[in-house]
């Protein structure tokens, strides 16, 4: 069974270029086994495609009642694909808010590339459960906002070929009304790849799928990120989803990481006994939290399965 290359071969944010290259020839195999062309003329994978993030002491309150995060230390490595799971309320979206820069950690440290967030910044995309297009804008313009700083003509090359890649280009010229669901994903998607960003913040961005288009995408998010290489986190409900696209699982509970599971199957995964372990391992964890000695009563009665 393969373990995920940077598990053996990465050492983040201190890589020397034998390293980096090591990992991008890591990356070629990947994309290989999933056959991908290798042209790298084609393909934006880069030594330096993705960014680490990187959280220490990392507490978060709101004005009222306990911490949300509360002491957390985590490590998400360069062209990682981490899945964020845990019980709701448990503050999994508040862990994307701060690393996405959208909202402010109350104290401790928390780097993206080795630099202090400051607001999201031109490297870092969010998707969301809804699409968040805009109704008065077509999807091809909805996909532009991704790069208004590009001049017209190469944001609406750009927007195109991320159109292509997401497989709605015959549907550029649409209102987003008329689009479904995984449509507006898709559209959603291409938005948020169309300025190749490094690192993608994922908030139960497949949620409202139905079982069958959540599946699809799901392999189209896996194979977007095999062929850039940008470091990607996925909050999720879903621990299934989490086993077949994430290279680590993290598990919030009680305003820390209870678990932090690296998932060493080979892509793509098949669902078979090694991938039902691993989503066993993690529901049992959940189902069953620890009792660390941390008070019971407030923040376990704020959950909800
Ligand atoms: N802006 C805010 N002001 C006050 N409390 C907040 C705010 N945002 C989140 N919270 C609280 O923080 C806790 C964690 O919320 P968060 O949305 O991060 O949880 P979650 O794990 O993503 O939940 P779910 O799985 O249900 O989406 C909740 O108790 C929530 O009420």
């Amino acid at each position: 069974m393969a373990s995920p290359f940077w598990k053996n071969n990465r050492k983040p944010d201190s890589m020397t270029a034998a390293e980096s290259s090591m990992s991008t020839n890591h990356l070629n195999n990947r994309l290989a086994a999933k056959g991908f062309s290798l042209n790298e003329d084609h393909l934006s994978i880069g030594k330096d495609a993705g960014i680490s993030i990187h959280l220490q002491h990392v507490t978060k309150r709101f004005a009222q009642g306990p911490a949300v995060l509360d002491q957390l230390n985590l490590t998400i490595h360069k062209g990682e694909f981490a899945a964020v799971v845990g019980r709701s309320g448990c503050g999994k979206s508040t862990l994307l808010r701060l690393i996405a820069g959208l909202d402010e950690i109350s104290s401790g440290t928390l780097l993206r590339d080795g630099e202090p967030v400051n607001g999201i910044g031109p490297s870092t995309r969010v998707m969301f459960q809804d699409s968040r297009l805009l109704p008065w804008l077509t999807v091809l313009d909805n996909v532009k906002l991704g790069v208004q700083s590009m001049n017209k003509n190469e944001a609406e090359a750009k927007a195109r070929e991320a159109l292509y890649q997401v497989g709605l280009e015959e549907r550029a010229i649409d209102w987003p009304a008329v689009l479904s669901g995984g449509q507006k994903q898709r559209a959603a998607l291409a938005r948020a790849l169309v300025s190749d960003p490094r690192l993608l913040l994922l908030d139960e961005p497949l949620g409202a799928l139905d079982a069958f288009t959540r599946i699809e995408m799901q392999r189209l998010l896996e194979e977007l990120w095999l062929q850039r290489g940008f470091t990607a986190l996925l909050v999720t409900h879903d621990v299934s989803e989490a086993v077949a696209l994430a290279d680590r699982v993290i598990l919030i509970e009680q305003g820390t990481v209870a678990l932090d599971l690296a998932v060493t199957l080979t892509r793509p995964r098949e669902r078979d006994s090694g991938f039902s372990y691993f989503e066993n391992r993690i529901l049992d964890r959940i189902l069953n939290p620890s009792t660390r000695g941390k008070s019971t009563s407030a923040r376990s009665l704020q959950y909800q399965i």
